[in-house]
């Protein structure tokens, strides 16, 4: 369970989210939705830990997340965040590998079983035979997945993924969204795509650093909202061949 309480994180003088009050369920996939710059890679980060709010406060599970270890954190959040990197001499599954560390130790050190959760992770994001290609040779969306495996593999209560489905083919977009919603984790994740948005449990919408809709997609996300918001025109249609709602998009001057 994820809980903001009134969180504001400023850079210098200049508010860049304020007053966030966001609750999401354990075990719920949560879209978080808003044009560039409205503040959703800053909820993320300010959720991981990377940043301390200026006011208010993160509660992960119940507990401050500025009280967490180091260590007690890695083992709850796993962040895949906006181009991640990682050093490029490692193979797929060495980078997979990392995601195991915070439950590694001197008396815990890596074995079959870490073995088996790290080959898992792999085969759910389709990355099973690239295993020992290094990171250097990989595409932006091979990268992207095993990102997301490094942080399956860590076995986290909670996931964070910022904008998780940019660089992927149609078919993984899909099926990676479908994975993150089918995971008994509770998913916190920045989207773009505002009809990948309206198949999250439920959604926030970020206009200039705040907070402005909270709750299922099929209700906040209204043509009105959109327009507000994104300045767009949005039509819901329905897709004849099983009554499916999707957005259409059109510059409102259009
Ligand atoms: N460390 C920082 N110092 C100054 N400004 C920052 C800092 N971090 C973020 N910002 C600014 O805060 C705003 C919100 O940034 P953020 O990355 O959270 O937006 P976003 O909604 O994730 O955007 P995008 O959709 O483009 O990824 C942006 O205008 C950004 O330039």
């Amino acid at each position: 369970m994820i809980r903001l309480e009134e969180a504001s994180w400023r850079a210098g003088q200049t508010a860049i989210v304020r007053d966030i009050a966001l609750h999401v369920r354990r075990g719920e996939t949560f879209g978080l939705v808003g044009p560039n710059g409205s503040g959703k890679s800053t909820v993320l980060r300010l959720v991981a830990g990377v940043l301390t709010p200026s006011t208010g406060r993160v509660r992960l599970d119940g507990i401050d997340q500025t009280r967490l270890s180091r260590r007690r954190a890695a083992r709850m959040v796993a962040f895949v965040a906006q181009q991640a990197d990682t050093a490029e001499r490692v193979t797929v599954r060495d980078a997979v590998e990392l995601g195991r560390t915070p439950w590694l130790s001197m008396l815990r050190p890596f074995g079959p079983g870490d073995d088996r959760i790290v080959a898992h992770a792999l085969a759910r994001v389709g990355m099973s035979d690239k295993a020992g290609r290094y990171w250097q040779g990989l595409s932006g969306g091979e990268r992207q997945r095993v990102h997301l495996a490094r942080a399956l593999a860590q076995e986290p209560r909670i996931l964070l993924l910022d904008e998780p489905t940019n660089h992927l083919d149609i078919h993984q977009q899909l099926s990676i969204l479908r994975l993150v919603r089918k995971l008994e984790v509770t998913a916190l994740v920045a989207l773009h795509d505002l009809n990948q948005a309206l198949e999250c449990d439920r959604v926030g919408v970020m206009q200039a650093g705040r907070l402005v809709a909270c709750g299922p997609p099929a209700e906040i996300l209204t043509p009105d909202l959109i327009a507000r918001v994104f300045a767009v025109r949005a039509n819901y249609l329905t897709d004849p061949a099983d009554g499916h709602r999707l957005i259409r998009f059109a510059l409102s001057e259009d």
